[in-house]
């Protein structure tokens, strides 16, 4: 029998709508899943947003990496953080589900919201958050586990499942992340046994399963083959339909190809941002010009 997700104590706390642009549940989260009925219909326009960043400064120790960064992310679409190494793409990312808390002497000021959501308020549940707003590294990390239990691990952490209902989430989290036909037949052997663009796939798994709102991709196929990284690039194509994606990559026909929006970085600023087709064609900054051109970087 199907589960429903949707009777979940987190889930149905997660589920209410505390604001008109706050309107991403998990019922819409996890829409076309097995376990949740079918999501009313929303209206996303372009004013609805995932993630709004206000004057971000951030430092570790005395040396700022990042200085009065302001973008809003549009939902259910994908956005590139593009720039030379060391611009602080990274940075701002691991704000957005504070992976920085990790670091002793990093610290933000400024606005990063998600919704009603204050992502730098020092009371947020980071548990919660990083269900919400999901990751994934350049380097695939699974668990030294089974598939079938790194698939499983947010799910048995966040959720009261039964047995049938992980499995059920399980599967449609692998068929997500088009990896359930090469893994079917051996979901109790260990991830580690996969190839490196699977074990990537299966981290993408990983992260949908829990149902987050915002997937963070940290230059996902830098480490991948061109096989892999095409799968992953079309795997980006069909997930924006349901989450909002915010990648960082050097690799500008992947940005080009992949990318609603595009955010180029220099020097901890953000130099300029907007529709990546213009960003490509018709930069209006030079220094743009020059990046997404090779000329530097
Ligand atoms: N843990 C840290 N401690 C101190 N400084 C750091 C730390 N992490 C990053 N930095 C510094 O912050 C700046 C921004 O780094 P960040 O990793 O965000 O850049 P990036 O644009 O993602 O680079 P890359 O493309 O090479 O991954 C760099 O100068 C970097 O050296």
């Amino acid at each position: 029998m199907v589960p429903r997700i949707n009777s979940m104590n987190t889930v149905t706390k997660a589920n209410t709508v505390t604001s008109k642009n706050t309107v991403t549940t998990e019922k819409e989260a996890f829409a076309g899943s097995p376990t949740i009925q079918t999501a009313t219909p929303t209206e996303i326009s372009q004013e609805q947003f995932a993630l709004e960043i206000l004057n971000l400064d951030s430092w570790y120790g005395d040396f700022q990496a990042l200085h009065g960064v302001t973008i809003k992310i549009p939902r259910n679409q994908v956005t590139a953080f593009i720039g030379p190494s060391g611009c602080g793409k990274s940075t701002l990312l691991r704000w957005c589900n504070r992976m920085n808390d990790t670091i002793a002497i990093a610290r933000a000021s400024g606005t990063l919201r998600m919704g009603d959501t204050d992502l730098l308020s020092k009371s947020i549940d980071v548990v919660d958050l990083r269900r919400r707003v999901g990751i994934v590294f350049q380097k695939a990390n699974p668990f030294p586990k089974s598939i079938f239990d790194n698939v499983a691990f947010g799910p048995r952490l966040h959720m009261k499942a039964n047995r049938s209902e992980l499995a059920d989430l399980v599967e449609w989290s692998l068929r997500k992340a088009a990896l359930w036909d090469e893994v079917k037949d051996r979901l109790n052997k260990p991830a580690l046994g996969l190839s490196g663009g699977q074990q990537q796939r299966l981290c993408i798994a990983r992260a949908i399963a829990v149902g987050p709102e915002v997937l963070l991709m940290d230059e996902p196929c830098s480490a991948l083959d061109p096989a892999s990284t095409l799968a992953i690039e079309d795997l980006m194509d069909e997930l924006r339909t349901q989450y909002t994606i915010v990648i960082v990559t050097h690799n500008m026909q992947q940005a080009s190809r992949c990318s609603d929006k595009t955010a180029f970085f220099f020097e901890g600023k953000v130099v300029e941002y907007g529709p990546t087709d213009r960003i490509f064609t018709n930069p209006e900054n030079k220094q743009t010009e020059d990046y997404v051109s090779g000329r530097f970087g």
